[in-house]
Formats: structure tokens, sequence, C-alpha cells
């Protein structure tokens, strides 16, 4: 694992990392914030953060404002790439920005060209917190946490792994993707035309097919551009009602899908986690 840079931050430290994944067949970027005093005597819990598509390790640590945050909690951010990257990596040929590079889904692509590289899955929930946790002066108390692709990513990851994360919590996440365009055409890619895997990846079908106890915290604005036509939040509160699964989504009027909008509330998110955690 190379370092590639290290900014000092609200008493804290802002690192970026290399590393060459086994899993993804390439090299991995993602970035850590650890809060002050966190060291080898001293190892703090974790919070993963999933990004949206487009984004890569650095669009959360330098818009969302959660460093500040984390510091007074005592608590990690870990913030993974959202793809494999590099030039053997295959994207999508048309360049739309929802499919390849940048837009990963956090699935494991059973489906040429995409799966010998787009492990997203295996890489954010094995391979990345045992580098993390053996290499960083971190625990192996987790929560996870994202906006839009990464919102759906952290449900689907929280709701498969019991128990390897104490609370997961969303921005405007993806609720339904075997049924909205960017996770239909993802997962067709990824995943193939037989929509028998697809439900796996799928938070509202995860969460109708048995009521679930993680803490799960939503926060929806209004004014996303993407709510009706890719998000559908009401589908979530659908199939918690069939499962009797308590979840908690916040609408917030005039918001939109920006940074802006996670930057309102991240307090609120970590302070969520970090009481799971127990460090309030
Ligand atoms: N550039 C695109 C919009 C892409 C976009 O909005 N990406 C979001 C995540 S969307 C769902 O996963 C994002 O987080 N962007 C990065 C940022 O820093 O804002 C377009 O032109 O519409």
């Amino acid at each position: 694992m190379k370092m590639i840079s290290e900014n000092k931050a609200f008493g804290g430290r802002h690192i970026r990392y290399r590393h060459r994944s086994e899993v993804t067949h390439c090299d991995m970027t993602f970035a850590v914030f650890l809060p002050p005093f966190a060291n080898k005597d001293n190892p703090v819990p974790v919070l993963y953060w999933l990004s949206g598509l487009t984004c890569t390790d650095e669009n959360f640590m330098q818009k969302a404002g959660a460093m500040k945050w984390a510091a007074d909690l005592g608590l990690a951010l870990i913030a993974p790439d959202t793809s494999p990257r590099g030039e053997d990596v295959p994207d999508d040929e048309s360049g739309d920005y929802a499919l390849g590079l940048g837009a990963g889904f956090y699935v494991n692509a059973t489906e040429e060209p995409w799966k010998q590289h787009y492990q997203m899955y295996s890489y954010v929930t094995e391979e990345l917190p045992a580098l993390v946790e053996s290499a960083l002066p971190v625990t192996n108390e987790r929560a996870i946490s994202g906006h839009s692709m990464g919102g759906h990513g952290a449900l689907v990851i929280a709701l498969r792994q019991l128990n390897r994360y104490v609370s997961v919590s969303a921005f405007s996440p993806i609720a339904n993707p075997i049924d909205c365009p960017w996770g239909k055409k993802a997962f067709s890619a990824y995943l193939g035309k037989d929509k028998s895997g697809w439900e796996d990846y799928d938070t509202s079908v995860l969460i109708s097919q048995r009521q679930h106890t993680i803490p799960m915290l939503i926060e929806q604005g209004t004014a996303d551009q993407f709510l009706t036509q890719q998000l559908k939040p009401e589908r979530l509160l659908n199939a918690a009602q069939r499962s009797d699964t308590a979840i908690t989504l916040n609408m917030h009027e005039g918001y939109d899908h920006s940074y802006f909008f996670i930057a309102t509330f991240i307090r609120n998110h970590l302070e969520f986690h970090a009481s799971h955690l127990g460090l309030i």
C-alpha cells in the first residue's frame, strides 16, 4: 500500500493510498481520514462511505464537510473509489457516465468484458476492510453509508453482510435498481440479461424479503433531479411495510442531488453511526 498524499485536517490526517487489488486486478485508490489520537494503541471504528456515479475517492472528503465531525467523534472515514480504473479496465464505449469507469455499482460482475475487474462488492466488503484493518489504526467495528449509486451499495451491503456493519445510512439512494434506467443498464451489462441474479443487489427487494433489524437512516431531497426516474424512495417504504422493517426516511423540501445536500445533513449521519458504534 503506497501513500499518495497526506494532509493534516481538523487535528487528524487525510491520507490517500494506492494499492494493488487481487480482487479487481488493477491498482485501486482510496482515501482515509484518521481522527486525532488514532494510533495503534488506540484504534478507532470506521465509517465506510460509498460515493456515486462519476466520483472518485476525493468527492466525499473534499465536499461533504464530514472530517470535522469525524474528528470530534473519534471516527475514521474510508472512501474507496467507485470502480476499477486503469488502461486495461473496460469503459462504456458510448461514454455513458452511468456505466463503466466511475460506475461500478458495487456488484461483482459476471459478464464479459466486465468480470475481470468489476468486482466492487468483494473489494468493498472483503479486500479493503482486511487491508485497512491490518495496516491502519482502525478496528473491525464498521458502519457504512453512501450517496446515490453509493447509497444503493451501502444499503445492499449492510442488508447482505449481517453482523459486519452496525448501522447503515444513505443519501438519495437508488432504491430499486432493477426497475430504473441506471440500474437496468448497469445490471444488464455487469450481471447479464438473466435477471435472476439482479435481486441480490436490490435494496427494495432485500428489505421486502424479510424483517431487518440493522439501524437504517435515509435522507432524500424533494428537488432532486433524479428523484422520480432513478431513485424512487417510496419503494423503500413499501418494502419496509411488507417485511415490518423499521427504516427512517427523511424527505427534505427543496434539496437537490448535490453534495450541498449531503453537507447539510452529514453531521446527523455521523452522529447516528457514532451512537451505534458506541462512541457517544
Ligand atoms: N455529471 C452528471 C451527473 C452525475 C452526478 O450527479 N453524480 C453524482 C452522483 S449520481 C448517482 O450516483 C455525484 O456525486 N457527482 C459528483 C459530485 O461531486 O457532485 C450529469 O451531468 O448529469
